[in-house]
């Protein structure tokens, strides 16, 4: 990769990182109610059984909610756990038990399923920095993403969950960026043409 991109990359990842942490709770709070109703929308558009998702941390959009929301309706939840070598193992969440994982974000307790657990899901919603009209989408410089949804034979859907103000113009694309299918915001569903 190019040192430019990479130097890009960061330097926009450190902006959009301080303007989450300086979102105050109330912020995140009152956005949650849309993004879930978004998160639904998009669920149910799809008819998902089995929906691989994360657990947001408190500066992330709120994904608890459609999480529980799943969960309740009997379908199927995959959460993602960070391993050493920069893959991610999965497991089965039920909404009760979890822990602080490698980064410092929570990860959901209960049986290891590997990397390969993702090929079940019928829909992804990826954690983001950023995403672009292209769909190009930035995460938090891992490549834990890239390197999962790199992986897989057939993708299903997948959409980043972003605030409004970090859909962009431009956000920076290397070889290994597989742009998403669409967004969701507190506001918003976007769909990318790509
Ligand atoms: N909630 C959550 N779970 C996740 C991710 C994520 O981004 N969010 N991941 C995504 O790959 C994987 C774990 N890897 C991670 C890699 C880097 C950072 C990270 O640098 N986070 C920022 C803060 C982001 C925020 O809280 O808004 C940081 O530490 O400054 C987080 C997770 C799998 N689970
Ligand atoms: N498919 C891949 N295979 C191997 N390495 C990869 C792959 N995708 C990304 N990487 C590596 O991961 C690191 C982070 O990549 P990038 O800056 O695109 O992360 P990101 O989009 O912020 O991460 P994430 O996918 O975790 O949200 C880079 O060093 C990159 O070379």
């Amino acid at each position: 990769m190019t040192a430019d991109v990479t130097d890009t990359k960061r330097a926009l990842r450190a902006e959009l990182r301080e303007r989450r942490r300086t979102r105050t709770s109330k912020q995140v709070e009152e956005a949650t109610e849309g993004l879930t109703r978004n998160l639904v929308a998009v669920a149910e558009t799809y008819g998902a059984r089995t929906i691989a998702s994360y657990l947001s941390s408190p500066t992330e959009p709120n994904t608890r909610p459609f999480l529980n929301w799943a969960v309740a309706g009997g379908r199927r939840v995959l959460l993602p756990i960070g391993r050493t070598d920069g893959l991610l193992d999965w497991t089965e969440g039920d909404g009760e038990s979890e822990t602080e994982g490698l980064h410092g974000v929570p990860e959901a307790v209960g049986e290891i399923l590997g990397p390969i657990a993702i090929n079940d899901a019928d829909l992804i919603v990826v954690p983001a920095s950023a995403v672009d009209g292209r769909g190009i989408r930035m995460g938090w410089g891992r490549g834990y993403f890239d390197r999962t949804l790199g992986s897989m034979e057939r993708c299903p859907p997948v959409f980043a969950l972003v605030y409004d103000d970090e859909i962009l113009d431009e956000v920076p694309r290397e070889v290994h960026d597989a742009p998403v299918d669409g967004a969701v915001t507190p506001t918003r569903i976007v769909r990318f043409t790509h």
